[in-house]
């Protein structure tokens, strides 16, 4: 069942390709795994999330997706992880059912199924979604800024497993770095405790998380990597200026100053990738032109 490699590391929040007039564009799809595994030294992906606009795509979109990064990444990403939540618990189960299905008679199996909540009865709804897939690692992705839904995670991973025995970690996006720490006193031998608040990495390394999800890993994976590098040195100088290179300074810059989201993210992965990501689909509008100029004359000058 379980990958052999445990997950670890920077895992890249991938964006989704698009055309100029909408549609999904998978032909980008093995030139964007070359790109994150040899540019970025990046060997995991986490498709379909937030970045990736997976609650507006589609289920037969987000299908192809799916399919597109398991097949083109055969050989080359160590994990793919599924987004599978969507806004109603049968098109979460039919993703996670077409898995076995179409996707078994090419011989594409998804590493690992993650999902996002939908309501308070929580475990009720990972524990029905989980058993479509008895067979692959689960994740819960716990990122209440977009679902409201405010757990402690601690207490969720309390007996979890008795409830959902493939339950495999948590994609933690939120900045409650004591639950997080918690979470990793408790349970570290146990689950993959996968950050997802990129400007707060160092913390939550050095309150033991095993890797990070996050979309800027798509642009920033081998300045991060030099990071992860330098904390298990216990270099913790590096790591700092690591976490404060430029290049990060620009996301905050571009954040606080330029308004940044997913537009803004393709905007940035065109330019520094060379692969056109396209606009992003509405209700999000294309980043503006002052956006593009400013981002690109910033990225340039560092
Ligand atoms: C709210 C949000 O989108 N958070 C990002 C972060 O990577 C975020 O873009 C980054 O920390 C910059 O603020 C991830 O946690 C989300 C993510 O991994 C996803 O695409 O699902």
């Amino acid at each position: 069942m379980a990958s052999p490699k445990k997950l670890q590391g920077l895992v890249a929040a991938t964006i989704t390709p698009m055309t100029s007039d909408g549609k999904i564009n998978c032909s980008v799809i093995e030139q964007y795994v070359d790109y994150l595994v040899i540019n970025q030294g990046v060997k995991n992906v986490f498709v379909n999330g937030t970045t990736g606009e997976g609650l507006s795509l589609s289920t037969e979109e987000r299908k192809q997706l799916a399919e597109a990064w398991v097949t083109k990444g055969k050989d080359k990403l160590d994990h793919v992880i599924i987004h599978v939540g969507a806004l109603s618990l049968p098109e979460t189960k039919e993703l996670v059912r077409e898995r076995i299905f179409p996707f078994l008679c090419l011989s594409i199996k998804y590493d690992c199924l993650l999902s996002l909540p939908l309501s308070d009865a929580l475990v009720a709804f990972l524990q029905e979604v989980a058993s479509e897939a008895p067979d692959t690692p689960f994740y819960y992705y716990h990122i209440p800024p977009l679902t409201g839904v405010k757990i402690r995670v601690e207490e969720l991973l309390d007996g979890i497993t008795e409830q959902i025995p493939t339950f495999q970690g948590v994609k933690f996006s939120d900045t409650d770095l004591l639950d997080f720490a918690q979470c990793v006193n408790k349970y570290q031998e146990k689950f993959v405790l996968l950050y997802g608040v990129d400007e707060q990495l160092l913390s939550a390394l050095v309150v033991g998380a095993s890797g990070a999800v996050g979309s800027t890993y798509n642009y920033l994976g081998k300045q991060y990597n030099v990071m992860l590098e330098a904390f298990a040195k216990q270099d913790l100088e590096l790591a700092q200026q690591c976490q404060v290179h430029p290049l990060h300074l620009l996301i905050i810059f571009s954040f606080v100053c330029l308004g940044f989201g997913v537009a803004q993210i393709k905007e940035v992965m065109t330019f520094a990738s060379g692969i056109v990501m396209g606009p992003p689909r509405l209700p999000l509008l294309r980043a503006s032109q002052d956006f593009i100029e400013k981002a690109n004359a910033k990225l340039k000058s560092v």
